[in-house]
């Protein structure tokens, strides 16, 4: 059992870096490991034209402390009226992909689609110009019980789109369930996946343990133990359409211990340790390489890093809490031991 694993430089596929000063707090943590990162456009108002996502780039490369080298990858978030004409000024202005909030779904999306077919015009011109679209794949009917939202949107929402834009690139964004895992793995070379690391290290016991622990929920929620072994199957599988992203999403400590508590999880600060942990717990080591450096730059067309990172078998502890602004952020895990060090 050797104690150094040394990887490809990974990029972060899924990523809430926030803004102003929450940014300047969690973008070392990112840039640290990971050479780029598809920043995610929910903020507050959210990211929804070419312009905005240009000077949202700016502040991110005016926060990154200097000597860490780190591109944000830039999305746009879809909206009911996002016009298929922004598409080519998305494009020109070096945006990689738009991002599918059902309204409703999560962390601010009530600017989010209201129905997905509003927005095939703009789909289609995509399509057309090779964007990439970002899904955070759960129905938002009341009706439908939470722990399904993901397998349903399967059947009401993924089938028809691939159907009517069979050629657009599609990442299943976090997925959390054996449906959504299975979905993936059956479809064609245009459809990819996201997997979170505590997606792959936790079941729904996890937000019940001894109490109801905020820093557990995230949504799509976790889920039952049988999913939690699909997923790791999928991620391990040494598939192309599996690959990182840690949805790492920061929200303040006192925001999460509270009567209402926002869904996200932070991970940044030690996201290719738990992904070497759960891949660890299932003998597959071997396929981290893969999966964090590989499958998500073959995927968007873009070129593989170069640089590798380290890590080192060697136990320490996470801290429980580190500042985010003027506020306090608790880390998935925070104050327990991990195994395996960035060094
Ligand atoms: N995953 C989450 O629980 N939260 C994300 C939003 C998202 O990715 O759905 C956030 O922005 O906080
Ligand atoms: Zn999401
Ligand atoms: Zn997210």
């Amino acid at each position: 059992m050797s104690d150094i694993l040394t990887l490809t430089r990974p990029d972060d596929w899924h990523l809430h870096l926030r803004d102003d000063v929450a940014l300047a707090s969690v973008l070392p943590y990112t840039a640290r490991q990971f050479a780029r990162a598809i920043v995610m456009p929910n903020l507050r108002p959210p990211v929804t034209t070419a312009a905005q996502a240009v000077a949202y780039r700016e502040r991110i490369l005016a926060a990154l402390p200097e000597g860490l080298d780190f591109e944000p990858l830039m999305t746009m978030y879809l909206t009911d009226n996002t016009p298929p004409d922004e598409i080519k000024r998305a494009k020109d202005a070096g945006v990689v992909a738009l991002k599918l909030y059902p309204a409703g779904a999560t962390t601010n999306s009530d600017a989010g689609v209201t129905d997905i077919r509003k927005t095939y015009a703009t789909l289609e011109a995509m399509q057309r110009e090779g964007l990439l679209f970002l899904v955070h794949g759960e129905v938002t009917d009341a009706d439908i019980d939470v722990f399904d939202r993901e397998a349903v949107f399967v059947d009401r929402v993924m089938t028809p789109l691939r159907a009517a834009m069979p050629e657009l690139k599609v990442v299943f964004e976090h997925i959390t369930t054996k449906e959504a895992a299975q979905y993936v793995t059956d479809s064609d070379r245009f459809t990819a996946a996201t997997i979170t690391p505590q997606h792959l290290l936790y079941n729904r016991n996890a937000i019940f343990t001894g109490g109801l622990r905020p820093h557990y929920y995230c949504l799509p929620v976790l889920k039952r133990e049988e999913h939690r072994q699909a997923l790791l199957k999928a991620a391990a599988s040494g598939s192309a359409k599996f690959f990182l992203g840690t949805d790492s999403a920061p929200h303040a400590a006192q925001l999460k211990e509270n009567s209402v508590c926002g869904a996200g999880c932070f991970t940044a600060i030690s996201a290719l340790e738990l992904y070497a942990e759960a891949f660890e717990g299932i003998g597959a080591l071997d396929k981290l390489d893969a999966f964090a450096g590989h499958h998500g730059p073959d995927f968007y067309g873009l070129p593989r890093n170069t640089g590798t990172v380290t890590l080192k078998r060697e136990p320490w502890t996470l801290p429980s809490a580190v500042p985010f602004g003027e506020a306090q952020l608790k880390p998935l895990r925070g104050g327990e031991t991990l195994n395996w060090k960035l060094i």
